[in-house]
């Protein structure tokens, strides 16, 4: 029986939430502060966390982080209330799986809640190792085939993949979260000569710093407390194939001197051994942060920088695919009543619209967040508007104000875009649409103190 742990304050609410999954067939737990929820979680073997972003005395993306420190594989769903979705979007960056905004209904949530323990379980079958470097032997592993897109950006997207593929050039895939960064990856690796080989998959962000090194080149049985036995490491899994890095900028400062060392040499060691093993592994590597600052700032090796980005391609945010909208959006609906077992034909004219002023922070995955939870409640065979979540309206409602001045509003946008990107001025000036310096000069202008 899977077991769930709920993190919640409001313990009325935390109770009906446990009494509801309990009979779903859930074994649950529950914690209404984050220290509580922290011992419970080293004791117990959960499978997956469900908490809510606002705790008392502690900050939820805090805890988040914690969690993912003590068990890096766990999936966390987050519930937020329905106008902190940019607190969702990053609670989101930092490993959480999805997100969920109050007040939600018990079929939301049981479909997250499987939803989550199905990753749970392909994740397992992701990292398997592979038996021996022969094609017969490459595990499935593809993060699901991606579609075109008829956009500029989409087209200039595919032209690039097409280019790099048949070489062995090492790619720096930037861009924000939710655009398909892996989905990218898999497609270089699927088209190019490395492909009856392994595509291994890292996050970077969620490994803990402690077993980083073993978990990219393996350990022997003994080494340390807790190896019981030899492991290979994603170096050796990924050998003939691709590995990729996603969140590179988070390795820690001894990792980066590690893998740099690996991609040099094109040898590593197992934790615990002096053999050296040959490797030959095409890297490509994903940030949605500004790596050339992390330089600047010293956070992030300029050596390693360089030997990663041998060419560099942005996946393009949904704003700027923006006429791929409907396609995408039709290729989520076919995928979401596959997996749910549905039959719904299409969206109404209204929801299209709502599609259409919305802004996407979280880009491809919101969007098929939200089209998967729509199916799920939509009786009839149209999506309508009654079914989407609120945030979708509040925004719209900012994109279209009635009695507000424009400066108030462009005010109000340019402060919203920093808060969304973490005040990355590079990043909010895409957002909205604007060049870094015309945003500068209106953050002058409006006397923005940032
Ligand atoms: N071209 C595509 N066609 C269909 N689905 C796609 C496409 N690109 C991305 N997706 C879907 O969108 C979601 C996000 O994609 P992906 O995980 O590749 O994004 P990412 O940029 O790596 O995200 P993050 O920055 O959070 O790591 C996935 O569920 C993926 O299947």
């Amino acid at each position: 029986m899977p077991r769930i742990l709920i993190i919640e304050d409001d313990a009325a609410f935390c109770q009906m939430l446990q009494r509801f999954l309990t009979k779903k067939g859930y074994e649950v737990e529950t914690s209404f502060t984050a220290e509580d929820a922290k011992q419970k979680f080293k004791a117990g073997a959960f499978d997956m966390v469900i908490t809510d972003l606002r705790l008392p005395n502690y900050d939820g993306i805090e805890l988040l982080t914690d969690i993912k420190a003590i068990n890096a594989k766990i999936p966390v769903l987050v519930m937020t209330s329905y106008a902190e979705v940019s607190t969702a979007v990053n609670a989101m960056k930092k490993g959480a799986l999805d997100y969920i905004s109050k007040p939600f209904t018990p079929e939301e949530m049981v479909m997250l809640v499987e939803n989550a323990l199905d990753q749970k379980t392909t994740q397992v079958e992701k990292n398997a190792e592979p038996k021996a470097k022969k094609s017969q032997d490459k595990v499935e592993v593809s993060a699901s085939n991606g579609i075109k897109g008829i956009s500029d950006a989409s087209k200039k997207l595919h032209e690039y993949i097409k280019l790099v593929a048949p070489t062995d050039m090492s790619i720096l895939i930037t861009g924000e979260s939710g655009t398909g960064k892996e989905v990218t990856a898999k497609s270089i690796h699927d088209t190019s000569k490395r492909k009856d080989f392994n595509f291994i998959a890292v996050d970077c962000g969620a490994i803990p710093k402690e077993i980083a090194t073993s978990e990219f080149f393996g350990h022997v049985k003994g080494s340390f407390t807790g190896a019981i036995e030899d492991k290979i490491g994603h170096f050796e899994a990924a050998n003939g194939g691709t590995l990729f890095l996603d969140e590179i900028g988070n390795l820690s400062y001894e990792n980066q001197i590690q893998l740099l060392r690996a991609l040099q040499e094109r040898k590593i060691k197992r934790v615990g051994s002096t053999k050296e093993i040959s490797v030959d592994v095409r890297v490509i590597t994903a940030t949605n942060e500004d790596l050339v600052e992390a330089v600047e700032k010293g956070t992030f090796r300029e050596d390693l920088y360089h030997r990663i980005n041998e060419f560099s391609i942005e996946t393009p945010s949904l704003q700027e695919r923006f006429e791929d909208l409907p396609l995408f959006a039709d290729f989520f609906l076919d995928k979401a009543n596959r997996s749910l077992d549905k039959r719904v034909l299409g969206f109404s004219d209204e929801t299209t619209l709502v599609f259409k002023q919305y802004h996407w922070p979280g880009n491809l995955r919101e969007l098929q967040n939200i089209i998967k939870r729509s199916v799920l409640l939509t009786t009839g065979d149209i999506i309508q508007t009654d079914v989407l979540p609120k945030e979708l309206f509040e925004v719209n409602k900012k994109v279209a104000p009635d009695n507000f001045s424009k400066d108030a509003y462009e005010k109000d946008q340019i402060i919203k875009a920093l808060k969304e990107t973490n005040f990355n001025k590079s990043k909010a000036a895409k957002l909205l649409k604007v060049t870094r310096k015309t945003l500068y000069n209106k953050i002058n202008q409006y006397n923005l103190d940032l």
